[in-house]
């Protein structure tokens, strides 16, 4: 089965709601390929999910940043799993580097989120990287094994799953992987993906990259096998949002000629 390419836009922690309007104004007016082409799924801050979910386009996803690991309750300053299928946020990004390391959120707990996420209906975009350390020191493939396998301990089903390549030494940094480093990469999680989980869910999974994503070089990195769309953090705040939807159809065809 053909996996459908996948762009996703973390606003993080940005923008008041004149800026949110302008940006879903120019989102909607947009032409991009068609939803079976190109899936597009945009993450404002928890504040502003209704208004957006409110004034975006259908045929754009929306998905919050985080979420709470279990059932709401007495949790000061977390939103439920269960505030977000009230309304109606269909996605929730989950183990954002951001998160891992500033928050200290350990692989056992993006694991237990994305397990509860999943049992209540969300689907994820399920976040995995390695440092520049840990990259120089030949470690990237255990840390994003060990990262992958703390999901797969606790999910049976990945339909409802994105995994999503981040390195933490190119988010923010302007140093993107180069897409032989991101082919790399995605291929041994594929791999990894084949020996733990099965045949099904390698082939079906999309692992998409992030990590200084632009309008310039999103093409290239289109073009690998294993690079099945993007995270974009900066540049999904621009207009150039929508030159990366468009650039998988202009891959697309540098492939067939
Ligand atoms: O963290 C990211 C997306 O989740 C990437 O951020 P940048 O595109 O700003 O590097």
């Amino acid at each position: 089965m053909a996996r459908t390419f996948f762009v996703g836009g973390n606003w993080k922690c940005n923008g008041t709601s004149d800026d949110v309007k302008k940006i879903v104004g120019v989102l909607n007016g947009a032409e991009v390929p068609p939803e079976d082409v190109v899936e597009v799924v945009v993450s404002p801050p928890y504040v502003f999910l209704p208004l957006v979910k409110s004034l975006l386009r259908s045929d754009f996803g929306v998905a919050a940043q985080n979420c709470w690991v279990r059932k709401g309750g007495a949790f000061t300053g977390e939103i439920s799993v269960e505030m977000l299928v009230n309304l109606n946020i269909p996605w929730v990004i989950l183990g954002h580097s951001e998160r891992r390391l500033l928050l200290n959120e350990s692989n056992e707990f993006v694991g237990d989120k994305v397990a509860y996420a999943l049992s209540q209906g969300l689907k994820v975009i399920a976040c995995v990287g390695e440092t520049l350390e840990q990259r120089e020191s030949g470690s990237t493939m255990a840390v994003v094994a060990a990262q992958t396998k703390a999901i797969a301990e606790r999910v049976l089903n990945w339909d409802n799953i994105v995994l999503a390549y981040e390195p933490v030494w190119a988010i923010g940094t302007g140093k993107v992987a180069t897409p032989a480093q991101a082919q790399e990469v995605h291929t041994e999680l594929r791999k990894w993906l084949h020996e733990n989980t099965g045949p099904e869910v390698a082939a079906s999974v999309r692992i998409i990259y992030g990590g200084s994503v632009n309008g310039k070089n999103c093409k290239e990195l289109a073009a690998q096998p294993d690079v099945d769309g993007f995270l974009v953090g900066g540049a999904s705040l621009k207009p150039e949002f929508i030159d990366i939807t468009r650039d998988r159809i202009s891959s697309l065809f540098s492939l067939t000629i």
